[in-house]
């Protein structure tokens, strides 16, 4: 292993930075700003940053492989054509409440986008419990309810093998797995791998790696730190220089960097004042482990 780095490469600040994704055809890195609300795409070639304002907060985007993107924007799945800066709905979830939202979002790898939702905070992780769900948008853009009863509907992944999922609901304060089905897209079998300790705060996005092991964002500490799933125990920590750590993905080349996302929402003038960066995006270099690359939207 290196020397573990970590530089701040996005200086634009997201009050909600979340769900990185990497574009290995451009060099760019797809993100959200949930409070913006909009989409970012950062070259990493050039240092541009180019935007899209959506309706409302949006949770989480993906690519897709027919071109554009999908998000989870409010409480709908909608396509994004990036050319146009048009959004179009392509299915609506949760219809019977008013104040939720979705969050965190990712695509299996085949090709189903799994995304889940949560009430609006009054401040961040503070909210009217169990609103959220946990839905898949099939590639026939059908919609599938995985369950209900979520508090904080947050990070989530697949393992190496399409064998696991693993998910988080923040306000559990673990990370938890199923048994996955990669033919039905079903989940089986739930049951805790991980329970932060208290110097962790509370558990944000995440993203596996190719040794099937999980990086997890803390949100409020300050850290991203590596789990093993199979044996339940943490591997690694490391520090970033804000408190408020939202996601991370691995991309770059050969996915052999980490990019983390991070907050400044609900923090004040004196918190914003010793963590100038609150709200960047990092990159973390030297950590000897590489990511998968995502997949993309099917449907
Ligand atoms: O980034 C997200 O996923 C949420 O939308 C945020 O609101 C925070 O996670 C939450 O406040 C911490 O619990
Ligand atoms: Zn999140």
């Amino acid at each position: 292993m290196g020397t573990v780095k970590v530089e701040c490469v996005v200086k634009e600040q997201n009050e909600i930075g979340e769900g990185p994704v990497w574009e290995e055809k451009d060099a760019t890195l797809l993100y959200v700003d949930i409070y913006g609300p909009k989409i970012s795409r950062w070259n990493s070639l050039t240092n541009q940053i180019e935007s899209m304002h959506t309706e409302t907060y949006v949770g989480c985007v993906v690519p897709r492989r027919s071109g554009g993107y999908v998000i989870g924007e409010g409480r709908r799945f909608a396509a994004v054509d990036w050319e146009k800066r048009a959004i179009t709905t392509i299915a609506t979830v949760d219809t019977e409440k008013s104040n939720t939202r979705f969050n965190d979002g990712k695509v299996d790898p085949a090709g189903r986008f799994f995304a889940g939702t949560m009430a609006v905070e009054v401040r961040p992780a503070e909210l009217e419990r169990k609103q959220g769900s946990l839905y898949s948008l099939r590639p026939d853009h059908s919609v599938v309810t995985h369950f209900d009863q979520v508090d904080l509907s947050n990070g989530l992944d697949w393992s190496p093998d399409h064998r696991f999922f693993y998910y988080v609901d923040s306000l559990t304060y673990m990370v938890e797995a199923f048994d996955y089905d990669i033919h039905t897209g079903g989940l089986a079998n739930r049951r805790m791998v991980y329970r932060l300790e208290n110097d962790e705060g509370i558990p944000d996005g995440m993203c596996i790696d190719a040794e099937g092991k999980i990086w997890l964002a803390c949100y409020s500490a300050g850290r991203v730190v590596r789990i093993d799933p199979q044996t339940g125990t943490r591997l690694q920590t490391v520090k970033l220089p804000v408190a408020k750590i939202t996601s991370c993905c691995f991309g770059g080349k050969d996915y052999t960097d980490l990019f983390v996302t991070s907050a400044y929402k609900g923090m004040d003038e004196e918190s914003l004042a010793k963590q100038p960066q609150a709200g960047c995006i990092f990159k973390v270099t030297g950590l000897g482990v590489k990511g998968i690359p995502p997949y993309s939207f099917s449907g």
